[in-house]
């Protein structure tokens, strides 16, 4: 009997999404049916190009498709993605569909690094990404994609407004306050002078379309965090900390923040940075010199995934130092462990996307 477009959506309607724990066809992931004989392609529309089941999933269609349409049948998937988002009201940034603050309690605990990192794994998968340096006190994304001198554009749009454009490093659109002022004058940029400085350059930027737009926050728990969430709708945050018990009790403070009734941004995970040395010539070995296992425990005692785990490692240091991070050094283990983190956290992006309430604006009674 000839093969239907019936018997495949019905085959691919067994085929369940793991993390969105819905099938294929109803999350509307099934495009592009063709059958000609005994071939049948199809199009899996996936939430994200930086999807870690990207494989799992496509056996699973080819599985299904033999088992209840035609064990012979040839199957062609093409997967593609579509980065989802929650957001509705686009007035604010409206070519950017998630926007993830990455935070830490403390300073020092490699947020920077990791969002670096971060924001070069995800657009080597495909995805477009932004990302804002908002460390005013010490903005160091200029140093760490080698941009030092770069001086953004700014231009006047056909209505009249200025727009700044960003400055583009390694795939990645990246505006900071370093490119403005010079790296001695950072320090005067506080209080409301900062929070309008800094809502000028997330707004005021021609950011065009974007998947994902990182926020690098300044390391505590302060006025600017407050800005931010009260400048743009947050999709989530990410919480950056060492094992070590002072970075720890900085870092649950940093958490409970994002979890106030007033600011209440979906915290996505944790990323325990530093978590064990390995010295280049042992790769085996592991030396857990700020202790051990305490990310997981934060991640556990607040119920949310931890992210991935950053071993200590002196390239990540020279590499950021060089401009040049170490996810671009493809094959290492540092590159390999940065992008297992992107990964994870698209994944959790498309998971809140999927099951949690839109993302607002804080509105503030004050
Ligand atoms: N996993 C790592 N391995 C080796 N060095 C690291 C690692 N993570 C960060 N570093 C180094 O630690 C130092 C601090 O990192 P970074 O500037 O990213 O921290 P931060 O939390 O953003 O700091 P601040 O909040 O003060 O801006 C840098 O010299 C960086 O190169």
């Amino acid at each position: 009997m000839a093969i239907t477009q019936e018997d495949v959506l019905k085959a691919l309607s067994y085929v369940e999404e793991p993390d969105l724990g819905k099938d294929l066809v109803t999350l509307n992931m099934i495009e592009d049916v063709h059958i000609d004989g005994r071939t049948v392609s199809f199009t899996v529309v996936l939430t994200t190009p930086a999807c870690p089941l990207k494989e799992l999933i496509h056996n699973a269609c080819v599985r299904a498709i033999h088992t209840m349409v035609d064990k012979d049948a040839d199957v062609q998937i093409k997967m593609t993605s579509r980065v989802t988002t929650m957001r509705q009201n686009r007035d604010i940034l409206p070519g950017v569909r998630n926007i993830i603050a990455i935070a830490s309690g403390k300073g020092g605990v490699g947020k920077s690094t990791v969002t670096a990192n971060l924001a070069i794994a995800l657009a080597k998968t495909g995805a477009k990404v932004g990302l804002v340096d908002a460390d005013i006190s010490g903005p160091s994304m200029p140093l760490m994609f080698g941009v030092e001198d770069a001086r953004p554009h700014v231009f006047r749009t056909p209505d009249g407004r200025n727009q700044i454009q960003p400055i583009e490093a390694y795939g990645v659109k990246i505006m900071s306050i370093g490119f403005l002022a010079p790296a001695e004058s950072a320090i005067v940029w506080r209080g409301p002078m900062a929070s309008s400085a800094l809502k000028q350059f997330i707004t005021e930027v021609d950011w065009g379309e974007l998947d994902y737009l990182l926020l690098d926050m300044p390391p505590g728990t302060s006025d600017i965090h407050l800005t931010m969430v009260q400048t743009v709708p947050v999709t989530g945050s990410v919480i950056v900390t060492t094992p070590q018990k002072v970075a720890l009790a900085d870092a649950e403070k940093g958490l409970q923040m994002f979890r106030l009734p007033q600011i209440n941004v979906p915290v996505l995970g944790v990323v325990e940075n530093m978590a064990w040395f390995t010295p280049a010539e042992l790769p085996e070995n592991k030396y857990f010199i700020f202790g051990e296992g305490g990310g997981t425990a934060l991640a556990e005692k607040h119920q949310v995934p931890l992210l991935g785990q950053i071993p200590l490692v002196q390239s990540i240091r020279e590499n950021g130092d060089y401009g040049t991070p170490a996810i671009l050094l493809s094959g290492t283990p540092a590159a390999e462990v940065f992008g297992q983190l992107a990964e994870e956290l698209a994944r959790q992006v498309s998971i809140r996307n999927a099951v949690a309430p839109k993302t607002n604006i804080v509105e503030m009674n004050s």
